[in-house]
């Protein structure tokens, strides 16, 4: 599919420092020369929450051509700048959004796209948001069927409302009484999970008692976006996952008093057949062998009496009275302005601050420190700092 050269283009290449596009028109691009090809990034103010557009110039056949794209997309503001930072990403600046939004990094070449390219053999980008600071490192929970995972999890949310929230993962079971499609799982269907799952959406994804349960990146996500410590209730194989994984996470496993109690629990809760009780007892004894593998859970809790499994578990994440408490959002507040233009010194992105603004002073500069990056697609990029200078 070869399309003419977009007509709103504004350079920034290697050479050609980055320009903001000041003009009246809705639409808005950007050009980045990597190598041989030419990532053209493009919005319109005009068409509510559309996302922002990728096309991709292949300089020797001059095609443009339409990437597959993964990773949560940007939805197009009032025009963007964007500054190349290294042959594998572009760093992209939404003007006129709150630094939670406004911070983005265009993979062109990152160890995930090259594998997305290589298995689809097609051209593939990915976008990452990025973020100030790690947040706080999200909980796994594992532990045999029947344990009292579920159990713990809506004891701590409920008393710490403000400081958790539930990874609400994905399955193709069906849901029980009382379950909530979005709440406690997403229910869906077996071809739409495998396609998902293909399409790189999940963190981690197992075959656990006959049906696919997985962790999109999406639902992990949604939890820190809401400045929350995000718990996962998920099987071991998912665990052993997720530690591969680039989320930093901690490992909590949670075992029964005796394999008869574990039995009794999952006959009293009424919620399996006898034949998939059957089936959730015998892995329930392949998981806590599992669980032994060294390095694989910083935790051992066993949930004999509740109360006190539950103390420990607090123990464990460390938590008292402060946590009650209404977290505090931590991001800085922070505009990226309509008018500025960006420049970059090693690892930092200084954000030159125009002129006609409300929300800096003429001579502020905004200095973004790349140094230690963490994460990326199809994740969230973090640990990013944020500075002033105000000369
Ligand atoms: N310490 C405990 N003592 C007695 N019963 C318990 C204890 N903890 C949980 N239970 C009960 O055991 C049953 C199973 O608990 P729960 O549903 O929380 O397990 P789970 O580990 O989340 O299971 P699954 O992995 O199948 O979702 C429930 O009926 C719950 O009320
Ligand atoms: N690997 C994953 N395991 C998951 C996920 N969500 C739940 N689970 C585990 O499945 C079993 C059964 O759950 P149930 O709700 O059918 O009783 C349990 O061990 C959960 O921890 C997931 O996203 N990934």
């Amino acid at each position: 599919m070869g399309e003419e050269v977009p007509e709103f283009v504004f350079c920034n290449t290697e050479n050609c420092p980055p320009v903001v596009h000041d003009s009246e028109s809705q639409g808005y691009e950007t050009l980045t020369i990597i190598g041989d090809k030419v990532y053209s990034v493009g919005g319109s103010e005009s068409i509510p929450n559309m996302s922002i557009n990728i096309k991709v110039l292949d300089k020797q056949t001059g095609k443009w051509l339409e990437p597959i794209v993964f990773g949560a997309k940007p939805v197009a503001s009032k025009g963007h700048s964007s500054i190349l930072l290294d042959n594998e990403r572009v760093l992209i600046l939404l003007r006129d959004s709150s630094t939670y939004n406004s911070i983005w990094f265009l993979e062109v070449d990152t160890p995930f796209v090259k594998q997305k390219r290589k298995q689809l053999g097609a051209e593939v980008v990915a976008w990452s948001k990025g973020l100030i600071g790690y947040g706080s490192k999200p909980i796994v929970i594992s532990g045999p069927s029947g344990v009292g995972k579920g159990t713990l999890i809506t004891k701590l949310m409920t008393e710490f409302p403000s400081t958790f929230g539930f990874s609400v993962s994905h399955t193709t079971r069906a849901p029980r009484d009382k379950e909530m499609n979005g709440v406690h799982y997403h229910f869906t269907e077996r071809n739409k999970m495998e396609k998902d799952i293909q399409d790189a959406k999940f963190l981690e994804y197992a075959l656990v008692h006959g049906n696919l349960y997985g962790t999109s990146i999406e639902a992990v996500e949604a939890v820190s976006d809401a400045g929350k410590r995000c718990i996962l209730d998920i099987d071991v194989q998912g665990a052993r996952s997720v530690r591969v994984s680039p989320l930093e996470a901690i490992f909590i496993f949670v075992c029964p008093p005796s394999f008869e109690e574990l039995e009794l629990r999952l006959r009293a809760r009424g919620t399996e057949t006898e034949e998939q009780i059957q089936k959730r007892l015998g892995n329930a004894r392949a998981e806590l062998e599992q669980a032994k593998t060294p390095g694989l859970f910083d935790h051992m809790l066993v949930n004999d009496e509740l109360e006190s499994c539950y103390q420990n578990l607090k123990k464990i994440l460390v938590l008292d009275e402060n946590d009650k408490a209404p977290s505090q959002p931590s991001m800085k507040s922070f505009i990226v302005p309509f008018s500025h233009s960006i420049s970059k010194v090693d690892q930092k992105v200084i954000i030159h601050c125009g002129t006609n603004e409300l929300s800096a002073s003429p001579s502020t500069k905004f200095i973004l420190d790349l140094s230690s990056l963490e994460g990326g697609a199809p994740g969230r990029t973090r640990g990013l700092t944020l500075s002033t200078i105000n000369s």
